[in-house]
């Protein structure tokens, strides 16, 4: 899968961009806050329907001084190529508080049938928070990865997140007032465990596979030193997968009067994490700095891979600023990888950092105040 030519119209400092991409490497290079980023920002937001940076679209928009209508339109258009060789026109528009997604010069009504068309792996400095950070980096990394793959995923994601506000918001209300009825909440609790239900199962399966994945990469990233050992761990213990959702139900119906005490749902995939152990102890909490960091670019390698077993083909690569990071063996072996099969995108301020990858000058894209030149 590649992107063969992107066109962006106000986002962020990128205020008119056409670009034609290589099919192997493309080098972005740019001093500090030229735009490097943006334009990374903009394939992200395009293959997966949000930015990686914020949840407000607003900020998306340029804001430049000498036009500053309230009324811009935001564009991103993708040209991209799979492997059966056909292409696909992909465009976005945002515009005040509409957004419109097309395939082909035809609307999409929703946004899962949009998902998936285009897929990335991101990999930036801020990864690190995978590993160091909260369970809700993990708990979006694994969704992340297996929405574009699979839409049907995305779409229970987004049922449940909605069941989920439902319920919170009426134990909140039956907690101040005990006699509120309460049959409604059996309507919700049966949703919630229906479709969490699919999701704890479906990340699971994913787990399994991404852990051989991941193991193997933090293996070659550290000289056969380190052994990644990734651990699903979801909110409660149950004894059998095949029978989950009767094990969530039963387990849900115990808690109830915790909940409407605290006001929220205290079990289900919106809780899960996952455990992160090298040779044996918590890399979450103990790791280095570098083992936190390798085991994250040892986990988005394994996204790529297991995204290429699922869909067939390999997605685009976005390494943004990520060499300056790496010492010499883990760079070395993130070039051996990426080799020529994989489009890969990196950014970095200084070329001499990326010199032994490309030493075709058709391969760098040069920024400076959002214009390329
Ligand atoms: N909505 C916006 N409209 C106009 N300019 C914006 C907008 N949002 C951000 N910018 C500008 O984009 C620039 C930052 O771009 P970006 O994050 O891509 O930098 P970068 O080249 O990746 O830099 P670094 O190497 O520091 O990461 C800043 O100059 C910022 O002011």
């Amino acid at each position: 899968m590649l992107i063969k030519r992107i066109y962006l119209k106000n986002f962020r400092n990128l205020k008119s961009v056409l670009l034609d991409f290589n099919s192997d490497l493309n080098i972005i290079v740019g001093d500090n806050g030229q735009g490097k980023t943006n334009l990374l920002e903009a394939i992200y937001y395009i293959s997966t329907g949000r930015s990686h940076r914020t949840s407000t679209d607003k900020e998306l928009i340029n804001f430049s001084e000498d036009d500053n209508s309230d009324n811009k339109k935001l564009i991103i258009q993708t040209k991209i190529l799979k492997e059966d060789k056909l292409n696909q026109k992909l465009s976005l528009q945002i515009q005040g508080r509409d957004k419109l997604f097309k395939v082909d010069d035809k609307e999409v009504e929703k946004i899962s049938d949009f998902i998936g068309k285009l897929n990335v792996v991101l990999f930036s400095p801020e990864d690190l928070d995978l590993v160091k950070g909260g369970p809700a980096n993990r708990r979006d990394f694994l969704d992340t990865e297996v929405s574009q793959v699979n839409p049907y995923y995305y779409h229970q994601l987004k049922k449940y997140e909605k069941v989920l506000k439902q319920r919170n918001n009426l134990l909140k209300e039956i907690r101040y007032n005990s006699n509120k009825d309460k049959s409604v909440l059996e309507v919700f609790t049966d949703q919630l465990v229906s479709i969490g239900s699919k999701i704890i199962k479906k990340r699971q399966e994913v787990v399994e596979k991404l852990k051989i994945l991941a193991r193997l990469h933090q293996r070659k990233l550290t000289d056969n030193q380190e052994n990644l050992k990734v651990i699903y761990d979801p909110s409660f213990e149950f004894e059998n997968i095949k029978n989950i959702e009767e094990e969530f139900n039963e387990i849900i119906t115990k808690k109830i009067d915790k909940e409407i005490e605290r006001g929220y749902t205290l079990i289900g995939p919106h809780r899960d994490d996952l455990i992160l152990e090298i040779n044996g102890y918590d890399i979450r909490k103990f790791g280095s700095q570098g083992q936190q960091r390798t085991a994250a670019l040892a986990l988005k390698l394994a996204e790529l891979e297991f995204m290429k077993s699922e869909s067939g083909e390999y997605p685009v690569l976005l390494l943004d600023d990520v060499f300056s990071e790496l010492d010499g063996i883990r760079r070395q072996e993130l070039i051996n990888f990426i080799g020529q099969r994989i489009q890969t995108f990196i950014t970095t301020t200084d070329k001499l950092l990326v010199e032994d990858i490309a030493s075709d000058e058709d391969k760098y894209f040069y920024i400076k105040s959002g214009k390329f030149y």
